[in-house]
């Protein structure tokens, strides 16, 4: 078992490049299922669960030819359906939950797909009705095997239809579009998703022959077309790490700059840092922070206390509300966090506080942070990374403290930062891996 030991307490300075954005490189690699002729897709993070999914199509029987670093070239030609019901499938497709999204495709090409319940974060429930709900309305059936953990879906003739989605679900709404695109007839998809994600993910279809209008609104009208074909696609850079970053110069007092974010594509989350009183520039399309001695959390025009809440986009990511959550720690002011969208996202908490953080954890969906004002340090610990985005937070959270932090469980981060402590170490960073499991593992 991997875990990161690290030294706190000193400022780091620097720039860095965000990777590929995880999240999109889930749904367009998914969609190379829905062509036979060559996809080549540019900016992919090495990262686990990009990986595993690369790697699961090519147990598919999709050919994929690694042509540089972050750009790979995929063929569908010849899908082997039996490798559905092979155990391999069984492990590879449940450990991640982005596999999840060959399901649309598979259906559209071949009218029929099968996924075991995939894995993903230990974040509270994680539903999968708004995809199979989708599926139904255009005329699929599918059937949950409780005893082999098998979802099958069967489809000989998918037919347009209007469908009201009963949640804004990001990977829903993406594998629904996939299924739609090869309908019969007009799809249109209401209180859709519309991140910028998902919007790249339309755009690539459109330039494989799809007709998708609506792109960027919660409304989506998709005339089926019979056939698709090949295209370049390069992904945005990931917004999850630039907020992450941000978050990171402001805990740390650092002087970094964010290289080439695309900065109208992040929406809210530029303005909710400024928001915890976060000073940034954006010179050309990166993003500088100067080092800051403090920061003030606002409050809201009548004074009260702040309060910063998750939303299906254009509202704030539930990804990055972890990390808001570590940078108040060390703010002026108080700020009510509240995740709405998951319900077991902020237990991380407690490790906070064992480092000295002021939180009341309110109950599962809300924490009060009492900000410290960097009057005392953060103390190092040793803990556990519980999922993505509060190990990253813990990590922020590590950087920032006096002494030695242990993070075990980092396969948590690394299946979304690629090489992360690499590029924190040209920071300045003082954290190295090192081979340790926690207590009583
Ligand atoms: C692989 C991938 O892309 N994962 C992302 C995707 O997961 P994923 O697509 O699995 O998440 P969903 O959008 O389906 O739902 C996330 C959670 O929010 C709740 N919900 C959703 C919509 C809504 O209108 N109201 C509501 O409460 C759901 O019940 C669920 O608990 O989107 C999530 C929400 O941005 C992100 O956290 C995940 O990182
Ligand atoms: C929760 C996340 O990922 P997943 O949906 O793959 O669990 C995330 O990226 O923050």
């Amino acid at each position: 078992m991997s875990a990161f030991e690290i030294r706190g307490g000193t400022p780091l300075k620097g720039e860095i490049i965000p990777q590929g954005a995880k999240n999109e490189a889930l749904q367009v690699i998914s969609a190379v299922l829905l062509t036979a002729e060559k996809v080549t897709i540019s900016n992919i993070p090495d990262i686990k669960d990009v990986n595993k999914l690369i790697e699961l199509l090519g147990d598919l029987g999709v050919k994929v030819d690694k042509l540089s670093k972050d750009t790979y070239a995929f063929e569908a030609a010849n899908i082997d359906l039996d490798f559905f019901h092979s155990d391999a499938f069984r492990s590879k497709g449940g450990s991640l939950r982005g596999s999840i999204m060959i399901v649309g495709p598979l259906l559209a090409r071949y009218g029929k797909a099968a996924i075991p319940k995939p894995g993903g974060d230990k974040i509270g429930r994680r539903r999968l009705d708004t995809h199979f709900l989708g599926f139904e309305k255009l005329g699929a059936k599918f059937n949950y095997h409780p005893e082999t953990g098998f979802f099958n879906v069967d489809a000989s003739n998918l037919q347009g239809t209007y469908i009201l989605l009963d949640e804004a679900s990001v990977t829903g709404t993406a594998n629904i579009v996939m299924a739609a695109v090869r309908a019969k007839g007009t799809t249109t998809i209401y209180n859709a998703a519309c991140e910028p994600y998902l919007q790249q993910l339309c755009k690539m279809l459109n330039r494989m022959g799809a007709k998708i209008s609506g792109i960027g609104s919660n409304l989506l009208t998709i005339e089926g077309v019979d056939s698709l074909g090949g295209t370049e696609h390069r992904l945005l850079p990931d917004m999850i790490e630039i907020g992450s970053f941000i978050g990171l110069a402001a805990m740390t007092g650092s002087e970094i700059t964010i290289k080439n974010v695309q900065f109208k594509e992040l929406g809210l989350i530029p303005e909710v840092f400024r928001r915890m009183g976060i000073r940034f520039e954006v010179k050309d399309d990166d993003i500088y922070i100067p080092a800051q001695d403090s920061y003030e959390i606002e409050t809201f025009i009548d004074g009260s206390i702040m309060t910063i809440a998750d939303a299906p986009w254009p509202g704030f990511t539930p990804d990055l509300l972890s990390i808001i959550l570590v940078v108040a720690t060390q703010a002026k002011g108080n700020v009510l966090i509240h995740q709405k969208m998951f319900e077991s996202r902020l237990f991380f908490v407690d490790k906070l506080i064992d480092m000295g953080a002021q939180i009341i954890l309110c109950d599962p969906h809300r924490a009060t942070v009492m900000g410290l004002n960097k009057q005392a340090s953060l103390r190092g610990i040793e803990m556990t990374s519980p999922d993505i985005r509060a190990g990253v937070s813990l990590l922020i959270a590590a950087l920032s403290a006096n002494g030695r932090s242990i993070i075990y469980n980092i396969e948590q981060i690394e299946r979304g930062y690629q090489d992360i402590d690499t590029r924190l170490r040209a920071l300045g960073a003082d954290i190295r891996r090192i081979e340790a499991a926690p207590k009583g593992h």
